[in-house]
This record gives structure tokens, C-alpha cells and sequence, in this order.
């Protein structure tokens, strides 16, 4: 139709439009003038980060197994070629670099059906697998359902992700194994994770969305695996087994109660009397459902993300962290000159010659932030795994009679707010930057700072200007690599406020 691909608009002011024609319909199109009305583009960081995710998944349905007999003229009653259903298709969790958070995941997933078995033997298709790419950092808590049992081959990990005794299968697709190993299976691996699982609090409403789990709070089984590697996967709920086609099903039912019901289906062909109508009824049922595919597993899983950092930038809101993370990497987080503009954790990547290391700017912290202040100290578990934890101060702050905390009392404030949140959270190497250096007065605050504070290496720094920025990767590069003294961690009975 005419106007349906976008022509510019000053070929569409001289193009006379033809005389409309009873036989002709137009698609209505609006045309605007771009340059007066543009759209608003929501700069990246006005999004949320999506760290939490609750996740039903459900593997595919098995196929169906199908009866059918090939019959020649040497015997009439034919031999069973009915081939075996398909599986279904699993639900994989893939862990990528390639995602930030789980805003691309879909909540409900389910993997695909599998194909019905046909004639001559033909087993059906497999379905398809669903494969859900979460980021580096996800830890898996399950709600619902049993833990996975099998974590794929090929996924290049050290370390099994499940860390669960008793969740590998020897040989899952062996049938054989399946419903005995899956019963001995699901219990110890209950057991065992009931062991393991850590009994936390879920801390503020704010924290968890506390209605979505609202009287299943104590099922959760916290922290039953983790995804840290690159290509990591593992299969969160398995498809379904096929049914059996008639040549495994006559197999199968040979000794067993079947048998006799197929061989008496046979004699049934010849003589069709002497059996009992209501005892053919429950043969059927259980022939059909050897034959029916079964439903996969299902789960319900809350995937938590802990990003992975060697270094965790803390401070108060405006101290310059995101500042410093631009100076000391190429990663371009947004600054601004008012509190939290920093709304979830960024992250940057410092490259030495022989040697890089991870850089989380973790949102602006403020005193009572345990209490849901500001932003709350939701994001903090994102500097749980970092080694080295850089205390950002602003040496300008409550200068010039300006209202502000001061260097010391914010690194107090820090200290605090990080084992409020989690005990022992602050007792790792540690580092102070003494930010905005360039400031009138800021050297006497940094003389200050330094005889309040003692345990730790200051570092003045103006990340405006990128000064002190050197000597400063310097100090973490240090820290990261374990060369640091143990010493060197910031406590409470260290800072001197009075
Ligand atoms: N004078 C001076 N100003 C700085 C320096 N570093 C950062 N600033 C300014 O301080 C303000 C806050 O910087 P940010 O990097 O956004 O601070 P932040 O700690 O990430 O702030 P939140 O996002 O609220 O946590 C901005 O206006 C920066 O330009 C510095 O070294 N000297």
C-alpha cells in the first residue's frame, strides 16, 4: 500500500495524493515533525537495577508413546513398532556477562513439549530446552520445588555450583536409574539442604517484597547454589520422561502384572469372552499411563544477584564515588552534584599491565540507611564478595560553614551502616580515599583525618582531575592482590570522632 514505508516528509508535501477510488483503502499514517516532538529517552540509570527475581519455571511435557503394531502377512496380528515420546525441553539458568541484572527475564518459563512417538519405532523429538541468561552474581534460593539434580557436563566450573551432596545423577537419562535414584535423591538432597540452608532474617519490607512470600517465608531454601563463571549452567526444572511406544512397553510389561494383560490383549484378538470387564478397565488405565508422557518438573526460584567485585567503593552520598570509578576505569557511571545519583551498583573494570580487577560504585550510604534511610542498604549485599572495601569520604564536607559530616564521622557512619547490615561486613582489607582535595581547606581536613584515623592508608585524591588517581590503583592493586598487611582493615575503635 502507498505510504507504508517512511518517506521524508518534504517528498510527501509535493506528492499529489491520487483521487481516492471506491476500491482503495488507505492505512492511516501520521507523519510529525521529529525535531519539535522527540521522545523521551530515560537515561539508564532512571531504571531500577532488577536484583531480585522470582522465577516459576516448568520443564516441558513428555511425549507420548505410540501403539501401534506392523503387521505382515505371515502374522496377522502384527509386532509392535511404536516408538518411545520425546523429552521434554529443560529450563536452563546460563550465567553470562552479557546481562546486568534479570529485567530481561520473563517470570514464567516453561521448556517445550516434546514430540509424540510414531510408527516404526520413530522416538519423537526432544523439546526444546529454554536457557534464561542471568548475570555473573546469581545466587538461587528455591521456594518451591525439588533441587535440580543435575548440574550440565560441559559447564566449565571448579567448583560444583550446587555444592549439595547427592544432587548428581550417574546417568540421568537412564531409565532405569530414574524414579529410584530420583526418590533416594529428593530426600537426602532435602535433608541436606535443609542442613545447609541459611537461616537469615529477610531484614525489611523494603529489602524482600515480603508479600509475595507471605507464609512461605520458612520454606525457602536460602543460597542452594550460585552461578560465578562465565557459560556456568544449570538446569532448574527437568522435562519430562517420554511414555513408552508399544515396542518398550511390551518390553517393559514382560514379568511384570502387564504382561499377563498383553498377552491376554492378544488372545483377546481370538477370543473375546472369558475376561472380566472391570479388571480390563484398570489395565487399560495402566497401559495408558505408561504411555502418557509425564509433566516436568516444576520450581519456584528467587534468584538474587550479588554482584562480584574485588573492590567496593562505599560512602556517602556525593562523596565522589561514581567520580572515582570514571577516573579509575573506563566506565562512564552518572555524577551529579546532588545526593544519590548513583541508584544501583556500577560497575568498572582497572587494567594494569599484568593484572585487572573489578570496581563497584555502590550507592550513596547515609546514617540510619539500615532503618530504609535514603536508599536503604539493600544494595549493600553487592559488596558481600568484594575483597577490598575503599571508603570514599569528601574532604570538603561541613566546610565553610556549610551543614555536612565530617571525614571522620562519615567513615564512622560507614562502618556502621555495613555491620548493621551484615556482622563482620566491614572486616576485610580496606582503604581510605580522601576525595575533593582540591577544595579550599581540604588539606587541613586531610591532616586531621589522618592523626583521627589510624589502621589504614589515606589516600588523597581529587578524581575531578584525576590527581592522586595512581598512586591510589597503586594501593588497591596491593590490597587485591593479598599483599596487603591483614592489618589493614578500618575498625570503629580506630576513628576517633570526639
Ligand atoms: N571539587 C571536587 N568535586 C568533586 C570531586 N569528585 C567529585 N566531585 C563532585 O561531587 C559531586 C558528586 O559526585 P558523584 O561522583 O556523583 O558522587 P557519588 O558519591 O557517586 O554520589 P551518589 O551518586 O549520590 O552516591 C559531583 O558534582 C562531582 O563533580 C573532586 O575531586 N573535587
Amino acid at each position: 500500500m502507498w505510504l507504508s514505508r517512511a518517506v521524508p516528509v518534504r517528498y510527501l508535501r509535493s506528492y499529489r495524493r491520487p483521487q481516492k477510488q471506491p476500491w482503495m483503502t488507505y492505512p492511516v499514517v501520521f507523519y510529525s515533525d521529529s525535531s519539535e516532538k522527540k521522545g523521551k529517552v530515560a537515561p539508564l540509570q532512571e531504571t531500577r537495577m532488577r536484583d531480585r527475581f522470582t522465577l516459576y519455571a516448568r520443564g516441558g511435557e513428555g511425549g507420548s508413546g505410540c501403539s501401534s503394531a506392523r503387521k505382515t502377512r505371515a502374522d496377522r496380528y502384527g509386532k509392535p513398532d511404536g516408538g518411545n515420546g520425546g523429552r521434554g525441553g529443560d529450563v536452563i539458568l546460563e550465567c553470562t556477562h552479557a546481562v546486568w541484572d534479570f529485567s530481561g527475564l520473563q517470570p514464567h518459563i516453561k521448556g517445550g513439549k516434546a514430540g509424540h512417538g510414531t510408527s516404526k519405532n520413530r522416538i519423537g523429538n526432544r523439546g526444546e530446552d529454554k536457557v534464561l541468561q542471568v548475570p555473573i552474581g546469581t545466587v538461587i534460593h528455591i521456594q518451591e520445588g525439588e533441587i535440580p539434580s543435575q548440574v550440565e557436563n560441559e559447564s566449565p566450573k571448579d567448583l560444583d555450583p550446587w555444592e549439595l551432596p547427592g544432587t548428581l545423577v550417574e546417568d540421568p537419562a537412564s531409565e532405569d536409574n530414574h524414579n529410584i535414584d530420583q526418590d533416594i535423591m529428593a530426600e537426602s538432597v532435602q535433608v541436606a539442604a535443609e542442613k545447609e540452608s541459611v537461616t537469615r532474617h529477610l531484614g525489611t519490607p523494603k529489602e524482600f517484597d515480603l508479600e509475595d512470600y507471605e507464609g512461605e517465608i520458612d520454606q525457602i531454601r536460602y543460597n542452594v547454589a550460585e552461578l560465578t563463571q562465565q557459560g556456568q549452567r544449570i538446569i532448574i526444572a527437568r522435562g519430562g520422561q517420554g511414555g513408552l511406544g508399544s515396542v518398550c512397553a511390551t518390553r517393559y510389561v514382560r514379568g511384570t502384572k502387564f504382561a499377563k494383560s498383553t498377552i491376554r490383549q492378544r488372545n483377546l484378538r481370538i477370543i473375546e469372552d472369558d475376561v472380566d470387564d472391570d479388571e480390563d478397565d484398570d489395565d487399560n488405565d495402566d497401559r495408558s499411563s505408561i504411555k502418557s508422557g509425564s509433566l516436568g518438573s516444576e520450581a519456584v526460584l528467587i534468584l538474587e544477584l550479588k554482584s562480584i567485585a574485588d573492590v567496593g567503593l562505599v560512602g556517602m552520598p556525593n562523596a565522589g564515588k561514581s567520580t572515582l570509578l570514571g577516573a579509575l576505569s573506563r566506565a562512564k557511571p552518572r555524577v551529579g552534584h546532588y545526593a544519590f545519583t548513583t541508584l544501583r551498583p556500577n560497575l568498572g573494570n582497572v587494567n594494569y599491565d599484568d593484572f585487572s580487577m573489578t570496581v563497584a560504585d555502590i550507592p550513596g550510604l547515609i546514617k540510619g540507611a539500615h532503618q530504609n534511610r535514603g536508599l536503604g542498604h539493600n544494595f549493600l549485599r553487592h559488596i558481600e564478595r568484594t575483597k577490598v572495601l575503599a571508603y570514599v569520604v569528601d574532604l570538603a564536607s561541613g566546610l565553610d560553614g556549610c551543614r555536612g559530616v565530617t571525614p571522620w564521622q562519615q567513615l564512622r557512619d560507614l562502618v556502621m551502616e555495613l555491620e548493621y547490615h551484615e556482622e563482620g561486613l566491614s572486616d576485610r582489607s580496606s582503604l581510605i580515599v580522601a576525595n575533593k582535595i582540591d577544595e579550599n581547606g581540604a588539606d587541613e581536613r586531610l591532616e586531621e583525618l589522618e592523626r583521627r584515623v589510624k589502621g589504614v592508608k589515606i589516600y588523597p585524591v581529587c578524581a575531578v582531575l584525576e590527581e592522586g588517581v595512581a598512586e591510589l590503583k597503586d594501593g588497591l592493586k596491593m590490597l587485591v592482590d593479598g599483599a596487603g598487611e591483614p592489618s589493614e582493615r578500618l575498625k570503629l575503635k580506630n576513628i576517633c570522632v570526639d
